[in-house]
């Protein structure tokens, strides 16, 4: 379970672009974050899994608390978040199977990483994720000439090569045509039923969101407006989801009154 707790970001001085947010995702539930551009999406993902430092609140996954970590315990707490990009992150000079290892990098030798003498059961289990998501005969092929769906897919069994315990995924459909966007979205919750994994996923695909997430979060400017299924996701909740401005929205009436 992750359980958000009175999360707030600040860059530098400016006003805050997360405030006081409060969000639990349980079980095996796809939840979809929508949002105008600058309404904090990226940045919560991000909070998450610590690439961006939280200035106060609480982010728990399972029982362990995320924002104090350091060192090896943060390295190992990442182990437990895949990640899944938009622009997929691979290395192109490599083949999918070092690319999809590369997600055990946290878990074996760095020598073992380096002389690519992966153990034996990461490779079957990397054959696996690779024939569940269709992917499998590229194993020797360089990632550079796979197709964006394609390539897409190598970021996801590499996300699930860390063994996670949640799924973040930043825009992970943004670069992909209509049709490979939809066949993303439904491995993504196809996946997540089979793993009984939680899938967190930023995605301004409205539509999408509707067709393939249990749980919609609306974000505007720092808050969350909307927490519900799809099906109450209604145009009026869409106007209040996407109106409003990043300073109304995100300046403090105190202060600024002061
Ligand atoms: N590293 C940073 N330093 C300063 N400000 C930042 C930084 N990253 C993001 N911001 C600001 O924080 C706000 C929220 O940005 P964020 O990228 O989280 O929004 P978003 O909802 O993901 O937007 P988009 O949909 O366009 O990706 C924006 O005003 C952005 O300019």
């Amino acid at each position: 379970m992750l359980k958000i707790t009175d999360l707030v970001k600040r860059y530098g001085s400016g006003d805050p672009v997360l405030k006081n947010l409060d969000l639990m995702i349980e079980g095996e539930s796809v939840v979809s974050i929508i949002g105008s551009s600058g309404a904090g999406k990226s940045t919560l993902l991000r909070c998450i899994n610590r690439l961006v430092e939280p200035t106060s609140g609480s982010i728990e996954l399972n029982g362990t608390e995320l924002t104090h970590l350091r060192g090896r315990a943060l390295r190992t707490a990442r182990r437990k978040i895949g990640m899944v990009f938009q622009g997929f992150n691979l290395v192109d000079r490599l083949t999918v199977m070092e690319n999809v290892q590369s997600g055990r990098l946290g878990y074996i030798s760095t020598w073992a990483a380096l002389s690519r003498s992966y153990p034996k059961a990461d490779i079957r289990r990397a054959f696996e994720l690779m024939e569940r998501v269709g992917i499998a005969h590229y194993a020797d092929t360089r990632a550079d000439q796979l197709s964006g769906g394609e390539r897409q897919r190598v970021g996801v069994v590499r996300a699930l090569m860390q063994e996670p315990e949640i799924l973040l995924a930043d825009e992970p459909t943004a670069s992909l045509d209509p049709k490979t966007s939809e066949q993303i979205m439904g491995l993504l919750r196809d996946l997540a039923r089979e793993l009984k994994l939680p899938v967190l996923i930023n995605i301004h695909n409205v539509t999408e969101a509707k067709e393939y997430t249990d749980r919609i979060v609306g974000m505007r400017y720092g808050r969350i407006i909307f927490d519900d299924q799809p099906a109450a996701l209604d145009k009026a909740a869409m106007d209040e989801i996407y109106s409003g401005s990043p300073h109304a929205d995100r300046s403090d009436p105190l202060k600024e009154a002061s």
